[in-house]
């Protein structure tokens, strides 16, 4: 594989900070996130942010498709021409935005009719935002393995009680089991990042283990619940979007049983669930 900075260079090309585009850049690494992915070879991919292929092409090496999407035209021109040149027919490269990725029409489109293997080692500006449109989309999703950096991959698998403990947490708490699969130094990219990294695996769950009633609604709760965080719970809901007065704020954490005192970051995922529950029969009366 040639090196990031020397493909880069035959192509005129810099690396692009509004896209984060850091590199993976040792074959070393990349083989050994793909072996820990545990792909199989009747797996479909769907990459977030192809950048030079560093993950495409092996990952392509094991499963049975790859679709690679990369929001860089610059970068799609590049790594097509180097598909071509290795004749590797399971990969096909999309120009496209993630953040307005349809996973349902594209499941339609391509006539896919298995859960998805997604992919990614994520530019850090959007990592949160893809992270709450794979819990909105995970029924095509059965699970995802990415790379973030190490803070974020920390906040993600928080328990509660930890300042680290946050929304992205407590929702993918309530439908996915979370693992880290490897660090990765920062001097293993190109241009080298600030920060190491994390790759983790974030398996969805077919039911959650305290579902809720209403999942959207759930969300919002836990929006509102952590929207301010050093407030306690009476004041962060009713202060929040719900439009909830303090009382039925207070009323609905009573019936909860959860002291209107504690603040989000200490709630359990059944806390958080039954407390939609009751929030939303408060406000339904
Ligand atoms: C951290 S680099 C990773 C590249 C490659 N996978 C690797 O590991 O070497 C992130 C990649 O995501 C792409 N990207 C940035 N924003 C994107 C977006 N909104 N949608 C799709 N791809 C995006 C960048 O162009 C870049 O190629």
């Amino acid at each position: 594989m040639t090196s990031p900075r020397t493909l880069l260079k035959i192509w005129n090309l810099h690396p692009k900070k509004q896209f984060g585009q850091n590199f993976l850049s040792e074959p070393s690494t990349s083989k050994m996130i793909i072996s820990r992915s545990n792909i199989s070879p009747d797996d479909i991919i769907l990459e977030i942010g192809a950048g030079l292929g560093a993950l495409t092409i092996p990952a392509a090496g094991v499963a049975k498709q790859v679709y690679a999407l990369d929001k860089d035209h610059q970068l799609i021109a590049l790594l097509k021409t180097e598909l071509l040149a290795q004749n590797l027919l399971n990969i096909e490269l999309m120009e496209q935005d993630i953040l307005k990725f349809d996973f349902q029409a594209f499941v339609n489109k391509k006539n896919i009719n298995q859960k998805l293997v997604v992919m990614g080692n994520l530019p850090y500006n959007i990592s949160s935002q893809v992270l709450v449109q794979l819990i909105q989309s995970r029924k095509h999703v059965t699970r995802a393995v990415l790379m973030f950096q190490k803070e974020l991959a920390l906040r993600i698998m928080a328990n509660p009680g930890v300042k680290d403990y946050g929304r992205i947490t407590a929702m993918l708490k309530y439908c996915s089991d979370i693992k880290p699969l490897a660090t990765i130094k920062a001097p293993m990219f190109f241009p080298k990042p600030k920060v190491d990294s994390e790759v983790v695996e974030i398996c969805f769950k077919e039911t959650p283990e305290y579902p809720a009633d209403d999942e959207a609604f759930l969300f919002k709760v836990i929006k509102a619940a952590f929207g301010k965080r050093r407030k306690t719970l009476k004041n962060a809901l009713s202060g929040s979007e719900l439009a909830i007065s303090a009382d039925t704020s207070i009323k609905a954490l009573e019936q909860a049983e959860i002291d209107p005192v504690r603040r989000a970051e200490t709630l359990t995922i059944r806390e958080f669930v039954n407390l939609s529950h009751t929030l939303s029969a408060n406000i339904l009366k």
